[in-house]
């Protein structure tokens, strides 16, 4: 990989996995981040609730040593990030939307209070939680390349 002055050595990449397409607009707020901030990222939409079979498969058949960490947005009850924790020793990121008629409360609930052994790092609701998962996942990046 050939970098411009400036830019961030970055060897892996963040992995942004939403629970419907219907969630691609909140989740644009992350990817102008890594775009600004020349990230590799890859995007995909699955949802726990609605085709566990296939988000299992695609999260147990990940390639070793690609993605650096996982950012699982969903709205209303928010199964996802916690399942995508229960697959995979990757740090798992989680931002509720604010969606639906408690506007982000049962998402942040569902994913905030997880049995130990399976964490997901919530963020908070809506945008400035999206923003602060990209911070976030830039951190974790950062700090894998500087051997912190
Ligand atoms: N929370 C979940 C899960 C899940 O947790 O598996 N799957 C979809 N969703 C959420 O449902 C909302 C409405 O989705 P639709 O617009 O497709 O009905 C979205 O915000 C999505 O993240």
């Amino acid at each position: 990989m050939i970098l411009k002055k400036g830019e961030i050595t970055l060897s892996k990449k963040v992995l942004l996995i939403s629970g419907s397409q219907s969630d691609e607009i909140f989740v644009k707020t992350a990817i102008d981040l890594f775009e600004e901030w020349k990230m590799s990222y890859d995007y995909k939409v699955f949802s726990a609730h609605r085709n566990l079979k296939e988000l299992t498969k695609f999260i147990e058949e990940l390639p070793t040593n690609e993605y650096s960490v996982i950012i699982a947005v969903a709205g209303l009850s928010a199964a996802l990030p916690g399942v995508i924790a229960s697959l995979t020793n990757l740090p798992v990121i989680g931002v509720p939307r604010d969606v639906g008629p408690l506007n982000g409360i049962d998402a942040l609930l569902s994913m905030v209070q997880m049995p130990s052994g399976v964490p997901v790092a919530t963020m908070g609701i809506g945008s400035s939680g999206m923003k602060n998962a990209a911070y976030f996942a830039k951190r974790l990046i950062e700090g894998e390349k500087d051997g912190r």
